[in-house]
């Protein structure tokens, strides 16, 4: 069984929507359950708020994970990060890979964040999104995780205990056993970490043969789909769309492609902007939005509460609040603006932002989720295993623009 540990809510739906799409019985949990899983599965996911903690946070998270997900059956581990790698010199992901390895007892992993069908390839090291490099996709301005590097190795040098080598794509197209036979070159010039190069769904096709006996593994959705399909030898299972239903949408992402989706929306429906300044400021910020949703909740579309904004709006309120203060005030109002609706009958949220949808997922605290179609490559819709709720949980990058209306045209 395969036992993921996902870095956030939005990538933990993400890899959990490519599982079932190539046919593995698949839960996602909410944080690291506190009790056994009764049902049985081919996949577990276990999403956690981890990407931007303090890093001792995130591995003790990272390894209370994995230890459930022994005691619960799964026999190889895949740690889920983000296609756009999300992680800049100080980052998590590096850390994270050690102390999964050493409490493995292993010696050697991949690093593998492509996800072909997105956009996100890697070549030589360095991680593309479109025709460009990371660094000049719009992920440099990332309110958290400002993206200034595109090269993996050197990110992962940076962050990480060991050596970092790269399998080029001309040794990948050569097939599984080659790439097996660089992985152990590596491995005896004393390289802890491999990353791989991958510009289309072959090569995942390649690495995921050559990676099926890797206890663990790491990167982006596009290569757990292989392994998945790999595994599941065809089977196909049925995917839920939601029913209609009082719906709301947050959005807490500043990305390029948010900030479209916003802008595409504000032509459709009843939109209203969470100012941080009130956030900041006001006790009764969170009832004066909270009213304002109520009122248009019998819209034709349902109300988008959005705190994005593009990098030059970003830039002035970071440096007015601080970043991290601002980031903090605008989760905490989101997540108590979700807890409120909830409360009032509110039935299918549509989140955009991996830490908006994690703060949100938590603050409402269901168990876990069933994995339903997806809207989007990479953005399912979720159902609650504890009540009749809907979500989902867009990562910032993803969708088109028309994302929002189109997730509600596919409710029944
Ligand atoms: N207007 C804003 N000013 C400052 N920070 C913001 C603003 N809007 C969103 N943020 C913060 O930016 C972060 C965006 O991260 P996230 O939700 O993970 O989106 P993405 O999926 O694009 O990475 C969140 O912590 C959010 O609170
Ligand atoms: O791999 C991805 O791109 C996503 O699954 C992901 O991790 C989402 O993170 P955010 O962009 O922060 O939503």
């Amino acid at each position: 069984m395969l036992g993921v540990i996902a870095d956030d809510f939005t990538g933990a739906s993400d890899i959990a929507s490519f599982l079932v799409e190539n046919g593995l019985r698949t839960v996602q949990m909410n944080g690291v359950p506190h009790s056994a899983l009764e049902e049985e599965v081919d996949a577990i996911v276990i999403s956690l708020k981890s990407r931007s903690n303090p890093v001792a946070e995130a591995i003790q998270q990272s390894l209370d994970a994995l230890h459930w997900l022994q005691k619960n059956g799964a026999t190889q581990f895949y740690f889920k990060y983000c296609s756009t790698f999300d992680s800049t010199e100080k980052g998590n992901i590096g850390p994270v890979t050690d102390a999964l390895l050493e409490a493995l007892g292993e010696d050697f992993t991949i690093i593998t964040p492509a996800l072909p069908v997105n956009g996100r390839t890697i070549f030589n090291g360095y991680l593309f999104v479109g025709q460009v490099l990371l660094n000049e996709s719009g992920m440099q301005n990332h309110p958290i995780t400002p993206m200034k590097d595109a090269n993996l190795l050197r990110l992962m040098d940076c962050q990480a205990k060991g050596k970092t080598g790269l399998v080029p794509y001309a040794e990948v197209i050569k097939g599984a056993e080659n790439v097996k036979q660089c992985f152990a070159q590596l491995k005896q010039q004393g390289y802890r970490y491999a990353v791989v190069d991958a510009v289309d769904n072959s090569q995942l096709d390649v690495l995921a043969q050559a990676v099926a006996d890797m206890k663990l593994v790491t990167g982006g959705s596009g290569l757990a789909a292989y392994m998945a399909k790999h595994q599941a030898q065809g089977k196909t299972h049925q995917a839920f769309v939601p029913p209609k239903g009082k719906t709301v949408i947050l959005s807490g992402s500043c990305s390029v492609m948010t900030n479209k989706q916003v802008a595409d929306y504000q032509q459709k429906a009843a939109t209203k902007w969470l100012d941080v300044e009130q956030a900041l400021t006001r006790d009764d910020f969170v009832e004066e939005l909270f009213s304002w949703v109520v009122k248009h909740l019998a819209d034709q579309y349902a109300p988008l509460v959005y705190a994005t904004v593009p990098p030059e709006q970003l830039k002035q309120i970071q440096q007015k609040f601080g970043a991290e203060i601002a980031s903090q005030a605008i989760e905490r109002t989101f997540a108590q603006l979700a807890g409120r609706l909830r409360d009032y009958g509110v039935t299918n949220f549509i989140t955009a932002g991996g830490e908006t949808s994690s703060i949100v997922v938590q603050q409402l605290g269901f168990k876990g989720f069933r994995i339903g179609k997806q809207i989007a490559p990479g953005v399912p819709w979720l159902a609650t295993l504890d009540a009749p709720v809907y979500l989902a949980l867009k990562s910032g990058n993803f969708g088109r623009e028309a994302f929002f209306s189109q997730a509600q045209e596919m409710m029944q």
